[in-house]
């Protein structure tokens, strides 16, 4: 497939650590309700699936954000439950409460019956993508995405969101086998998941690993960590001649950030509970990193906006050679105003292409 030349790759260059003329930034949900053109098109395709299955609406959304904002990247419209859904699980959002599955995993014989899921199912997902490259003209890269094995794990157990994970965690800690089980399927699925993300045009890929931080020491390690070092290990990193580099977020993950740093991953997502300019100083900047404006900044007034910007790139430090992507430290609150987010991006460029031209004596 040939798709117009990236005229923007300051997004790609920074998750690789390579110098930049201003720190990139995108957001995590970037795409959803809190713009009212999303909640216009979300209606005409009668529902979160509805919006998602259909390739026209999935690339539609995905750009409308851009049209707005200034931002350095774009991340595809989907969700990470359509992997769960592939193997059968039956997803359904209702309205106002998320995502729920008509058939959890939760008894010996779902987990004996689960299995990785024929791509085919999946390919109203790669078809979005190549549409979306070819719209986005080259103007910034595509970011591709998917659940850890984990986090996956917790929604098809549980059946829906949860406050206490107790679902999962019992399984964990009674039925270490059968959680495995379900990892490993997790894992495997990812894999061919992203390759093919990859293979019908995503720039970059991000593996968002939400609830990793509700385990314990341990659990984390054996349950988390070790399925995400076996999707970041099964990924394709080089396609249309350049590197396609992989971001991995746990919430609450800096106090694993060593750990983190060391599966494979070319940048490390974290949360506003975290310092960027001690996880980096920690990771020695074997990684870049991505984040992690406190979603709820963007509620304040113009100027306090503008100053926590500027602490969270004072934070990370010189940047002489690339190495963070401004984002929020999670998604984007449905009850954000969009004027707050061109006031976010105009500080983001226009203060660091200041910090970068000092770094660089210009
Ligand atoms: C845990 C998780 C999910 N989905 C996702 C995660 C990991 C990231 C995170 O930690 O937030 C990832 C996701 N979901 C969505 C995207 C699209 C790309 C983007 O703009 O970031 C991405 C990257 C669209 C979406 N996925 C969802 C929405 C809101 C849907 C709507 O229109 O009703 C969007 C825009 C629904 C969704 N999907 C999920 C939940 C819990 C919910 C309901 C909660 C909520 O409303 O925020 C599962």
């Amino acid at each position: 497939m040939n798709f117009p030349a990236l005229k923007n790759d300051v997004f790609l260059r920074a998750l690789m650590r390579q110098p930049v003329p201003y720190t990139p930034i995108w957001m995590m949900r970037q795409a959803g309700r809190y713009l009212p053109e999303y909640n216009e098109t979300r209606a005409r395709a009668g529902s979160f699936m509805g919006l998602a299955k259909n390739r026209e609406y999935a690339c539609e959304v995905t750009l409308q954000p851009l049209h707005r904002f200034e931002l350095d990247a774009a991340i595809l419209f989907s969700d990470i439950l359509t992997v769960p859904d592939a193997m059968g699980l039956g997803l359904d959002f209702v309205a106002g409460e998320g995502p729920r599955f008509a058939h959890p995993v939760r008894h010996e014989d779902d987990v004996r019956k689960l299995a990785v899921p024929d791509m085919g199912r999946l390919e109203y997902v790669f078809e979005a993508v190549s549409l979306i490259r070819r719209e986005l003209d080259g103007r910034v890269p595509l970011i591709g995405f998917a659940g850890s094995p984990f986090t996956i794990a917790c929604y098809m157990v549980e059946g829906q969101g949860s406050d206490d994970y107790r679902l999962i965690k019992s399984m964990l800690y009674s039925r270490p086998d059968l959680a495995h089980r379900i990892l490993q399927i997790n894992a495997d699925a990812t894999v061919q998941y992203l390759n093919a993300q990859i293979q019908a045009g995503a720039q970059a890929v991000m593996i968002f690993d939400s609830w990793g931080g509700v385990l314990a020491h341990e659990a984390f390690q054996q349950f988390s960590l070790a399925y995400t070092r076996k999707v970041v290990q099964g990924l394709v990193r080089e396609r249309e001649g350049r590197p396609v580099p992989v971001i991995v977020f746990t919430k609450g993950g800096a106090l694993w950030a060593d750990q983190i740093a060391d599966l494979g991953c070319d940048a490390m997502g974290l949360d506003w509970t975290a310092s960027l300019g001690e996880v980096r100083h920690r990771v020695n900047d074997k990684v870049a990193l991505q984040g992690n404006l406190d979603p709820m900044v963007l509620f304040a007034p113009e100027a306090a906006i503008r100053e926590q910007v500027r602490k969270v790139i004072d934070d990370y430090g010189p940047v002489g050679n690339g190495g963070h992507v401004f984002n929020l430290g999670h998604g984007i609150s449905r009850f954000t105003p969009p004027d707050a987010v061109s006031v976010l991006v105009d500080e983001v460029h226009t203060y660091s292409r200041r910090m970068h031209g000092a770094a660089s004596g210009g």
